[in-house]
């Protein structure tokens, strides 16, 4: 039980925690927090908080939960402005898409890493943003990846990963630099291929007639181009170093497809396609 649970940004995944969490009993109060005075209205008008302020230092006061759920490129100064008011027990954690950053932010701001902040990162979400995307079930039957250091005290590592559970999600424990490789290779760098996509096309000067004759296939492969480009950008200038890699490996891929098409090679594209298409059956038929 948590008594009261600050939410430093209540967009999609900070609103959705704390709904969660409240759909379950599992939180006293909660306190609200973000710089959007309309978007912090909203979360109380909605139900989502039960107060908000604008400042986090005031947030955290005697909150024995933190979760800090802001772009990344506001993880820093978030750490630093709450950094002197926290309550010596309180536990911080964070709903960040890539834990290298977050990890150098915490080092940073606090001087040293604090064992009472454990680095998280849910594997759910979807292409909205703000408290009014947000919703109790965000996390049900979905993965949450936290990525706890050898300084990490384990009692608040056991009571994060009892957050998430209670508000529906399975808890799977892996170090920063791998959880930052993995989510290049299956979040960021979908994400850029929908971004690049809908960019080019969208550049083109018959956009329009290109636009008006795509069918599911492009509609279901864009979906994530419509999400947040501040978020995305911070995620890519956070996590570059591995997104850097994993789009270089891609080039070489795009480029042999390429070759393959160009030479009307149509065994070497069965054998691509028919490999893809037995990938994603067997990672579909996992994920259900
Ligand atoms: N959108 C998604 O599908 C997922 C996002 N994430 C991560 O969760 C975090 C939040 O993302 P969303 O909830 O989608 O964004 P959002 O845009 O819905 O919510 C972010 C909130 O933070 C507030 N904010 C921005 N700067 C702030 C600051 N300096 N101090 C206090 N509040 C501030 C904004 O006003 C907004 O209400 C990001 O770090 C993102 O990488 C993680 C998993 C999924
Ligand atoms: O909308 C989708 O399908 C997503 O992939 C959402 C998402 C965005 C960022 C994350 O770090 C995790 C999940």
């Amino acid at each position: 039980m948590i008594k009261r649970l600050a939410i430093i940004g209540v967009g999609l995944i900070g609103g959705s925690l704390a709904r969660a969490l409240r759909a379950a009993g599992a939180v006293g109060e909660v306190v609200g927090c973000g710089r959007a005075l309309p978007n912090l209205e909203k979360a109380l008008e909605l139900g989502v908080v039960d107060t908000f302020t604008q400042d986090p230092a005031e947030a955290v006061a005697g909150a024995d939960m933190i979760f800090v759920a802001v772009p990344l490129g506001a993880m820093r100064g978030v750490f630093e402005t709450i950094r002197d008011h926290l309550h010596p027990q309180a536990i911080v954690t964070d709903g960040g898409s890539v834990k290298g950053s977050v990890v150098m932010d915490a080092i940073g701001a606090f001087g040293t890493l604090p064992p009472r902040l454990v680095p998280g990162h849910p594997i759910a979400g979807t292409e909205h943003s703000g408290v009014e995307a947000s919703f109790a079930e965000l996390y049900h039957h979905r993965r949450v990846i936290l990525t706890p250091l050898p300084e990490t005290d384990p009692e608040a590592l056991a009571r994060v990963t009892a957050m998430w559970e209670t508000a529906g999600a399975d808890v799977t424990c892996m170090s920063v630099a791998h959880h930052d490789e993995v989510l290049a290779a299956t979040s960021h760098l979908p994400h850029m291929l929908a971004f690049g996509l809908v960019d080019t096309l969208a550049r083109m000067r018959e956009n329009d007639e290109i636009f008006r004759y795509a069918a599911g296939g492009f509609r279901d492969f864009t979906r994530i181009a419509s999400s947040n480009p501040v978020m995305w950008r911070d995620i890519c200038v956070a996590n570059r170093e591995a997104l850097s890699a994993m789009l270089a490996r891609f080039g070489v891929e795009m480029t042999d497809l390429a070759e393959s098409i160009r030479h009307a090679d149509g065994e070497r594209l069965l054998e691509i396609f028919a490999r893809a298409k037995a990938a994603r059956d067997r990672y579909l038929d996992s994920a259900r």
